[in-house]
């Protein structure tokens, strides 16, 4: 280790984690051109992973979907998706008042029902339980198969090929369950949107419009890139979002004097006559500031994603050679006292500037989906410490978890309607 990087050597491979935004600036950005592919893994090819864009080589392969998941991600794509995000964060209000338990379980199914009707255009009555449990088995799945040393097959490739039955070769029978759930995430809302749009109940979507963009130029556009594209979304798009969002409720109980500055803001702002819409968000610094500072507090993905090396190369007189995979302790960058003194207590007042979802094409989206949420929580709700049976508010801490996409710990909460006129808000907003 020097200094802000870190390099791992172990049975043939190599993996260089960087911690400093200097270094990462250094080769992600200054020499993107080497730094862009990912490394490969036996294991995500064999799960059938590599469909998914946020885990293929930089080949031209990337390139296509990297170029249809931006025209529909880019700043001004994302705009057609603010009205939908805002019916849906003023029904998650709503779920909210009538029931509040399982407040993780909501937000999951609230971030499925807009990603799966921008993306394959579902009507809400076709989205249910069984999405939420697909992206929960991804997520369990990527978690454990991408634990450093975890299973051999990524140094020694060749045991790809020992049968399941042969001893110590265990690992193929998960591997086989991994596939068949990687194809579920693939497959089922690829058909279900089919199915909407033979019926004539799905809306206009990313599946729609990429099917019409194929019409005669099937060699460009075709159906596995099709489903690849929009499976990227879904797997890429909600876990990420779900885990800040409810980070967020967790640093509203910790920290109950923002919640107050921020409901004061909205109040000025907004009003108690209607709920906060996107067009608000100039006005609302403070509240925009939550959102940075929750991106700051709690990275849902500590190390980013591996970036591969296309060629050896040499940085600060070592060499780095090709095939290495390189990682950006985001975590560490976003903790660092330096730049961030006190980095654990949650303080909006930083008023940080730069972009915190590290280099995601998808940031635009969860930057909208992200505000509209937190916003009209904070304006119809108060977020507090349940309290236990002798009326003593339950600590809440934020306990996270390791993994690829780290969560916060679930937590005790009471969530309250900030008034009666904010519970008939709630109860008259319209969200057909
Ligand atoms: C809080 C929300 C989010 C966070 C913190 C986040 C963070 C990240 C990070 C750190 C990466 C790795 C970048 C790299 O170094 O290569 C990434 C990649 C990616 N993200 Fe996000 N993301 C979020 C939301 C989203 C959303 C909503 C979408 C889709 C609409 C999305 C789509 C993607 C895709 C497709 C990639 C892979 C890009 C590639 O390999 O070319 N993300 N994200």
């Amino acid at each position: 280790m020097v200094g802000d990087v870190l390099c791992v050597q172990a049975l043939g491979h190599t993996l260089i984690i960087v911690s400093s935004v200097n270094a990462a600036i250094d080769l992600f950005e200054k020499r993107s051109t080497i730094y862009s592919d990912r490394p490969a893994s036996v294991l995500a090819q064999m799960i059938g992973w590599m469909r998914n864009l946020a885990f293929m080589r930089y080949d031209d392969n990337w390139r296509r979907m990297r170029r249809l998941f931006w025209h529909h991600f880019q700043p001004s794509a994302v705009v057609q998706y603010r009205p939908l995000q805002q019916r849906e964060a003023r029904h998650f209000l709503q779920t909210l008042l009538n029931d509040q338990t399982d407040l993780c379980g909501r937000i999951k199914l609230s971030f499925c029902r807009v990603l799966l009707n921008a993306t394959y255009g579902l009507p809400d009555k076709d989205i249910n339980h069984r999405y939420v449990e697909l992206l929960e088995q991804s997520d369990a799945n990527i978690s454990e198969a991408f634990i450093p040393g975890a299973f051999f097959v990524e140094f020694m490739p060749w045991l790809r090929h020992i049968p399941s039955w042969f001893p110590g070769a265990g690992w193929q029978q998960k591997v086989k369950q991994w596939q068949a759930q990687a194809t579920g995430v693939f497959e089922e809302p690829y058909r279900a949107g089919l199915d909407a749009m033979k019926r004539g109940e799905a809306s206009s979507s990313m599946l729609h419009e990429l099917i019409e963009a194929a019409r005669g130029k099937e060699t460009e556009i075709n159906e596995e890139l099709i489903k690849g594209t929009t499976a990227t979304v879904f797997l890429a798009g909600t876990d990420t979002t779900v885990a800040t969002f409810y980070a967020f409720f967790c640093a509203m109980i910790m920290h109950p004097e923002v919640q107050k500055r921020a409901q004061e803001e909205l109040d000025a702002v907004v009003g108690s006559d209607r709920l906060p819409e996107h067009a608000d968000r100039p006005s609302l610094p403070y509240t925009d500031a939550i959102l940075k500072e929750t991106l700051r507090w709690h990275n849902v993905a500590p190390l980013g994603m591996a970036h591969g090396c296309m060629e050896d190369d040499e940085y600060r007189g070592w060499t780095i050679p090709k095939g290495a995979a390189i990682m950006i302790n985001l975590w560490s960058i976003f903790h660092d006292p330096q730049r961030y003194p006190e980095p654990d207590v949650f303080r909006p007042e930083r008023y940080l500037k730069d972009g915190k979802l590290g280099i995601c094409p998808g940031r635009h989206f969860a930057d909208d989906a992200l505000f509209i949420n937190m916003a009209s929580v904070l304006h119809v709700f108060n977020i507090s410490p349940k309290l236990d049976e002798r009326g003593e508010p339950i600590p809440v801490e934020a306990k996270v978890t390791s993994g690829f996409l780290s969560d916060i710990v679930e937590f005790e909460y009471s969530i309250c309607p900030r008034s009666s006129a904010a519970e008939s808000l709630i109860r008259e907003t319209n969200t057909a």
